[in-house]
């Protein structure tokens, strides 16, 4: 068991989520190797944000185990589950809409921040050298996503597409080794779905970091996704590589049933 864990990042066992009466997510199986990215499909209600809420910690399994590395993460906070290694971006941008670029990301990297409340209070030195090396570090992830130059700007006057981006960064300033990405091409025009498909690529491989993401835009799940687990009404219909699922069957029925229901 010990073995084959520590060769994923994330393996996620059997898991369900029951609201009542409404089986939101029925036994799914997950497994992430490091470094991967991996795309979670599937119509609107298939249960994907559940499955995201469940890995995260705002929901605790009906039934099953989730393994982040070696350690059972079932049903922990979700602060203790950003500090193992985890972090998420949400369907909706939840930027601090006073704050600016900067600010927004020194308050998420605050979760690495070594000080504590009274060394602050206090302006000790090593508040005062850990508070340095926290704004350097800010600032050097700013560099690295190529938004350094609007450090000072207020985060919510950005364009959108940048915006998605600030909220990927402030995920990455948790310094996490898998990062759950909640339709991160939401609103995106196809330049900026291209762009974005580019960044996270690139995000992949600059911090060594596993993906997963929920994504409706399906030339950036085709385009970006080494592997493909698609949700109906909470069950996994298929598993697979970008032209397995293509061509799967029951993935073209569930789709093509959304546009028969909708027209
Ligand atoms: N807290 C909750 N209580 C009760 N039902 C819920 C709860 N959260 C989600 N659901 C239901 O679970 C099902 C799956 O919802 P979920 O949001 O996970 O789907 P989704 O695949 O993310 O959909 P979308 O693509 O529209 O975001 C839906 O029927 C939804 O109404």
């Amino acid at each position: 068991m010990v073995n084959s864990l520590q060769e994923k990042v994330l393996r996620v066992d059997n898991i369900t989520m029951q609201f009542g009466g409404l089986r939101a997510v029925s036994n799914l199986n997950l497994d992430i190797a490091p470094q991967q990215i991996v795309g979670l499909i599937g119509p609107n209600g298939a249960g994907k944000t559940t499955a995201f809420n469940m890995i995260t910690g705002v929901y605790k399994p009906t039934s099953g185990h989730i393994y982040f590395k070696d350690t059972d993460i079932t049903g922990l906070k979700p602060n203790r589950i950003t500090e193992l290694g985890i972090a998420r971006t949400f369907q909706n941008i939840r930027l601090f809409s006073s704050m600016s670029v900067l600010e927004n990301v020194m308050i998420s990297k605050h979760v690495r921040l070594k000080a504590n409340p009274l060394e602050a209070i206090l302006g000790l030195p090593r508040y005062t050298r850990a508070h340095k090396r926290h704004y350097e570090e800010c600032m050097q992830l700013l560099e690295q996503v190529q938004l350094a130059d609007l450090a000072d700007e207020k985060a919510t006057s950005l364009p959108y597409g940048k915006q998605r981006r600030l909220e990927i960064a402030r995920a990455l300033a948790t310094q996490p080794e898998l990062i759950l990405l909640d339709e991160p091409a939401a609103g995106m025009n196809p330049q900026e779905s291209l762009d974005l498909m580019e960044f996270i690529g690139r995000v992949r491989d600059e911090f060594g970091l596993s993906v997963l993401m929920i994504e409706h835009h399906m030339e950036v799940v085709m385009g970006i996704c080494e592997h493909i687990v698609v949700l109906d009404h909470g069950e996994t219909i298929a598993q697979g590589t970008p032209q397995e699922i293509q061509n799967n069957q029951q993935v073209i029925e569930a789709y093509l049933g959304v546009v028969e229901e909708s027209a």
